[in-house]
């Protein structure tokens, strides 16, 4: 089969384009390209989500935040999907004596959302079908595809083979990506992979007496330095609590007593809330899952294929930008196809251009915030630099703005936010230490001032002083 002009779905004016992967950030492209009056095809090696008794795949929440919401707005999705997410105002810190310590996110009113993942696919694959010029195609998995000609082959669920052509492929199909494996064979394409020592394991905190079992409104952190456990609340009074540890730690422990005396050392407070018996079981489920960033340039070849998503940069989870990075994705090219005509052999280099030093500025983002989740949140030091970046972004908003919130708040370009990040951190650093240096200089001097001629009379005023004290 071949779509192509005179077909239903193709027109001579109207393009066609091949969306491979019906994950999240598929589904929102094909809402995107059929918004803009495209002939859609998306393709989904998995069968049909909505039909499906359980649901696959990573993290059952996620935390949706400006740029996702920005990008779900376009397609008028936005509100169906926040009036179903949890507000997440701070984190909340969690101590190793169980004392529970909150860090705003940003200013009152700024808030990341916990929303469910299966839900969230599921609706945007729903809006998609709506257009009646989108098909989704499940069970439909890509094996090849060939760059000279753009022909792509699936593979059915029935176990028959079929080939298709469009005018453009847009590979949304996730870290492992097919599509991206041709790229790798073009001279001048620049890829790196990096799997980080730690996995993650997900356990479920249920309901207590029919309510949520800690304060819905935050993500917990349980940072214990070189590993954490965070628990973000689902629209069931649950919690999804996840665990990021290296996996020889994980490897460690293989006996139900094992897991409750490693929680009784690092997590204890966790234990009455998730229960023994489930803890007990639950650890053993699924084994510890892998973690990696991918990096790679361009995002293009020629004017046939652009990938997008997880397919071209999938980050470390840490930052709950790689949804976010996704969907931005998807606005940035729409964006680019206005100012260019849909003309896709001046948009795909255009695209690349814009997008790369941005995605490869948030995966960097991703593993330092793993960093700071972890072990900074603990320090004092830290805690103060948040209070103050804030108090002065209060004072200078548009001078001083925290990195979190450029990330997570607005639209600043990643790669500006993190150079702008590195700015601001200058500027403070070095007040603070002029501030420091000033008070300083300005104590000794004033010592100095009030100093008796020899050390013994200093001596003698000081005891003088400590009397006259004594006798309050
Ligand atoms: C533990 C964890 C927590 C996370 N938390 C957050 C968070 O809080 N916030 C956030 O913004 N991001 C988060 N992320 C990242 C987020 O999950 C991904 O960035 C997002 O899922 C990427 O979407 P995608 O559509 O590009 O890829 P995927 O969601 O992986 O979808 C790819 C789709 O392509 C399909 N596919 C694969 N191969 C083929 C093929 N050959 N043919 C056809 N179809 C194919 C797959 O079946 C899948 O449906 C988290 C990730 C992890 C691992
Ligand atoms: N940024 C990150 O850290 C990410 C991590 N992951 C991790 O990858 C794993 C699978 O992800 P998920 O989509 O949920 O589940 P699946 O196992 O269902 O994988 C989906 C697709 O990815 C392929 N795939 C899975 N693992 C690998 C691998 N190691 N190498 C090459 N291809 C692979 C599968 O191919 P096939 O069907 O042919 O086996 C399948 O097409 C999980 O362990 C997850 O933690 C995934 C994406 C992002
Ligand atoms: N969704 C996640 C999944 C895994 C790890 C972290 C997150 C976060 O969202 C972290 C949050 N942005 C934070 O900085 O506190």
């Amino acid at each position: 089969m071949e779509y192509s002009p005179g077909d239903s779905r193709s027109t001579s004016k109207r393009k066609v384009i091949a969306v491979v992967g019906g994950g999240l950030v598929g589904a929102l492209n094909a809402c995107y390209f059929a918004k803009r009056g495209c002939g859609v095809e998306l393709f989904e090696s998995r069968e049909d989500i909505r039909q499906a008794k359980i649901v696959r795949g990573r993290s059952i929440n996620l935390a949706l935040s400006h740029r996702g919401r920005q990008a779900l707005k376009h397609v008028g999705m936005e509100e169906k999907i926040v009036s179903k997410g949890i507000p997440m105002n701070a984190r909340m810190i969690h101590s190793l004596e169980g004392k529970r310590s909150p860090i705003p996110y940003g200013k009152k009113g700024q808030y990341i959302l916990s929303v469910d993942r299966a839900n969230l696919n599921k609706e945007l694959l729903t809006a998609a079908e709506e257009y009646p010029n989108t098909k989704l195609n499940f069970g439909h998995k890509l094996l090849d595809w060939s760059i000279e000609s753009g022909a792509m082959t699936f593979l059915r669920s029935d176990g028959t083979k079929m080939e298709i052509k469009a005018d453009l492929i847009v590979g949304c199909d996730g870290a492992f990506s097919a599509i991206r494996k041709q790229f790798l064979r073009q001279s001048r394409f620049n890829y790196s992979q990096t799997y980080i020592p730690h996995g993650y394991m997900e356990l479920t905190m249920p309901p207590k007496n029919g309510d949520f079992a800690m304060e819905p409104n935050f993500l917990h952190i349980w940072p214990r330095n070189s590993f954490m456990m965070i628990a973000l609340p689902n629209l069931d009074k649950t919690f999804t609590c996840t665990l990021f540890m290296p996996f020889e730690e994980f490897e460690k422990i293989t006996t139900g007593e094992q897991v409750l005396e490693f929680f009784q050392t690092y997590f204890p407070d966790s234990i009455p809330l998730l229960g023994e018996d489930a803890l007990k079981r639950d650890f053993f489920r699924l084994p510890a899952q892998a973690m990696v960033s991918v990096k790679c340039s361009p995002y293009h070849m020629g004017n046939k294929c652009v990938i997008m998503g997880d397919a071209a940069h999938a980050v470390v989870p840490f930052y709950g930008q790689g949804m976010n990075a996704g969907f931005e994705d998807c606005l940035v090219f729409n964006e680019i196809m206005d100012q260019l005509n849909e003309d896709f052999n001046a948009v795909l280099p255009e695209y690349t251009r814009i997008r790369v030093p941005d995605d490869h500025a948030i995966a960097d983002l991703a593993m330092y915030n793993y960093i700071e989740m972890r072990a900074h949140v603990n320090s004092k030091w830290f805690i103060f630099r948040k209070y103050l970046d804030n108090f002065l972004h209060f004072f200078m908003p548009n001078k001083i703005i925290p990195l979190y919130t450029m990330v997570t708040f607005t639209r600043t370009r990643y790669h500006e936010a993190v150079q702008r990040w590195q700015w601001q951190n200058k500027v403070i650093n070095w007040s603070l230490f002029l501030c420091g240096t000033i008070s300083a200089v300005g104590g000794t001097f004033l010592l100095i001032r009030h100093l008796p001629q020899s050390p013994s009379l200093l001596v003698d005023q000081l005891w003088a002083r400590v009397q006259v004290l004594k006798g309050f």
